[in-house]
């Protein structure tokens, strides 16, 4: 079992805080995707996960281990980097092996079987012989990842491995890790700041601003139930529409009406229990229907601050 339990997480960096106070409990054999706008502590929440950076204070539980004081080569987890982090000097083989005989107790032959298998798997079978400059962005991006792979790791963590690659190949990468992933169904963070990379891969996805998770739900919620203005800017292309209403709080379901010149009242898709409807805005999620080929309006209540 590779659950991971974040209890009140904290990164501070001097003034910056960079991860706020963060619970959060990722299921075994869950995809779940942290996304959010560049510098709202993605990054150093995945590398506090992995040990790369000690946290200021909080727990990281594994599986039934509690890893907050743990070693990043003992906590079971597998990390794939933004540019890779390949050895210049070494074959795309060597790279991929390095150091794993401290990870897995296997012979030399074993170890060789198990990079053609990964090497096949992944594409790149006939290519474990050339150094990385001979190699694809997207080539190496496998490489990474068959690294990671080999390790047999409870748990994977990606940071935007696919953000150097061209959109057809990004893609294209996209669906490849989408089958691998319910192939091997090894529990994963994947960190990006594009949201359609997020809504297309994740199981949850978990929206995070200035430090914060402000919502971690699957990607159809997300979209039809923004817990904040914050989200619902960030997640729908193209963007939600806003306009300020007046709710009655109350109500089942919970209906809300234009302020200004028009009072229909509009019921929502949501049933948020306001406490200030006054802080209340209708979110208009624009989506074409297939089946009837127009644009349908999905009226949905929003906090907005
Ligand atoms: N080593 C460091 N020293 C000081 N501040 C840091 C350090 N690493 C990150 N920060 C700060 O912590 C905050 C969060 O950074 P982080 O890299 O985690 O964001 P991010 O969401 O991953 O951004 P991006 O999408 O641009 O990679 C930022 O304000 C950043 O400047």
């Amino acid at each position: 079992m590779a659950r991971i339990e974040l209890e009140s997480l904290q990164k501070e960096f001097g003034e910056t805080v960079a991860v706020n106070d963060i619970s959060l409990s990722v299921p075994d054999g869950e995809f779940l995707v942290l996304v959010g706008p560049s510098g709202c502590g993605k990054s150093t929440l995945l590398r506090t996960i992995s040990g790369l950076e000690s946290q200021t204070s909080g727990d990281i539980s594994i599986g039934d281990e509690r890893v907050t004081n743990v070693e990043p080569k003992d906590r079971g987890v597998a990390m794939v980097f933004q540019d890779y982090a390949l050895y210049p000097h070494m074959t795309a083989r060597r790279n991929m092996t390095f150091g794993l005989d401290s990870h897995v107790s296997m012979s030399d032959d074993e170890i060789e079987q198990a990079v053609q298998d990964v090497g096949e798997t992944l594409g790149i079978g006939d290519l474990l012989n050339r150094t990385p400059d001979a190699l694809s962005g997207g080539e190496k991006q496998r490489v990474a990842m068959g690294r990671a792979l080999l390790r047999e790791p409870d748990v994977f963590l990606l940071d935007e491995p696919l953000s150097n690659l061209d959109a057809k190949l990004r893609d294209q990468m996209r669906a490849e890790l989408t089958q691998l992933h319910e192939r091997i169904g090894t529990t994963t963070i994947y960190v990006t700041h594009d949201q359609t990379e997020a809504m297309t891969l994740g199981d949850r996805v978990a929206v995070m601003n200035d430090g914060e998770i402000e919502q971690v739900e699957s990607p159809q919620v997300l979209y039809d139930e923004p817990a904040s203005r914050f989200v619902a800017e960030f997640i729908g292309s193209p963007q939600m529409n806003f306009l300020p209403v007046d709710v009655e709080g109350r109500s089942r379901p919970t209906v809300a009406t234009l302020q200004g010149h028009l009072t229909s009242p509009f019921p929502t898709t949501n049933d948020m229990p306001f406490t200030a409807p006054e802080n209340a805005v209708l979110g208009f999620a624009q989506r074409t229907s297939i089946l009837h080929k127009r644009l349908r309006m999905t009226p949905s209540l929003v906090r907005s601050r």
